[in-house]
């Protein structure tokens, strides 16, 4: 039998309202997503490509319920995320959490690292405060960084050791969806790498479920099994990632595929 799916999108619609003109009376409609599809298989890694503007962070922030959307449903573990309100949407909120791409902004300046990673356990009400302490060490611990970094601030760590402190914020919290949104792209390529791997080994240790953002279809190979090709707010294409990199369906697929990978979809292997 064919588990369900952890993730289920259909049919997303979210059309953003914009005012120009003289004192904003001109408005327009942009469609950022527009009838939006897709299933994750539980413990597997979805990418999710396109070019900047097609609709990729807009698909992460309602994933995460941070965006009101004008159509579709969610559905997680069975669940239709979009009908839960208060504490059921809290609980829910505890196993769906993000990466994002901008390990400098994501980070408050003004928090020391132990209370960044321990903040969602405290919020959901996880755990004593000995006991989040000893969680918050174990996961700086699992991401590369020891107990030593718990009262300094992001301002003394390097953009990689930031993003680590991202990923122990997120996985603290032993989420089974994990929203990578460009992780690596905001940071030196010789520490991209470093992370992609992290990430990789801790989702298979944790069993995560990952929607993986990027414009970068090599991190995409790298990291995910299925993906789907977005442009303009519509899927152009979905799909096993090794089917789409030999065969792919649209032009702009083969347009992104040839600019980083000359010889792929070409019928070459
Ligand atoms: N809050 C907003 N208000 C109005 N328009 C928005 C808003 N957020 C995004 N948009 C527009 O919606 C479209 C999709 O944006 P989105 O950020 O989801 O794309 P993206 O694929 O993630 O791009 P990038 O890779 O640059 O982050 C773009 O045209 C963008 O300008």
């Amino acid at each position: 039998m064919v588990d369900k799916p952890l993730l289920s999108l259909r049919d997303l619609r979210k059309v953003y309202h914009l005012s120009s003109g003289f004192l904003g009376m001109r408005r327009q409609e942009l469609l950022a997503l527009d009838d939006v599809s897709l299933d994750i298989p539980r413990g597997t890694a979805f990418g999710l490509v396109g070019e900047s503007g097609s609709g990729k962070s807009t698909l992460a922030r309602a994933v995460m319920r941070l965006l009101p959307l004008d159509g579709g449903s969610i559905e997680f573990d069975g669940v239709d995320l979009l009908r839960l309100k208060g504490a059921e949407l809290r609980r829910f909120r505890s196993r769906i959490q993000m990466v994002f791409q901008d390990p400098y902004a994501s980070l408050n300046p003004r928090m020391r690292i132990g209370d960044i990673v321990g903040e969602g356990l405290l919020v959901h009400g996880i755990g004593t405060r000995a006991s989040r302490r000893t969680m918050v060490c174990e996961m700086l611990e699992r991401v590369g960084l020891g107990a030593d970094v718990l009262n300094r601030y992001p301002h003394q760590f390097s953009g990689g050791q930031r993003q680590r402190i991202g990923i122990a914020r997120a996985l603290v919290l032993k989420p089974e969806l994990l929203v990578c949104d460009e992780p690596v792209s905001a940071l030196d390529v010789s520490i991209q790498a470093q992370i992609l791997t992290l990430l990789q080994n801790l989702s298979r240790e944790m069993h995560l479920t990952m929607l993986f953002i990027s414009h970068d279809l090599r991190v995409i190979r790298h990291m995910c099994q299925s993906m789907a090709v977005m442009q303009t707010g519509r899927i152009l294409e979905q799909g096993p990632v090794d089917r789409i990199y030999a065969a792919p369906q649209s032009d702009y697929t083969r347009a992104l595929l040839a600019a980083v990978l000359p010889h792929a979809g070409s019928g070459a292997s």
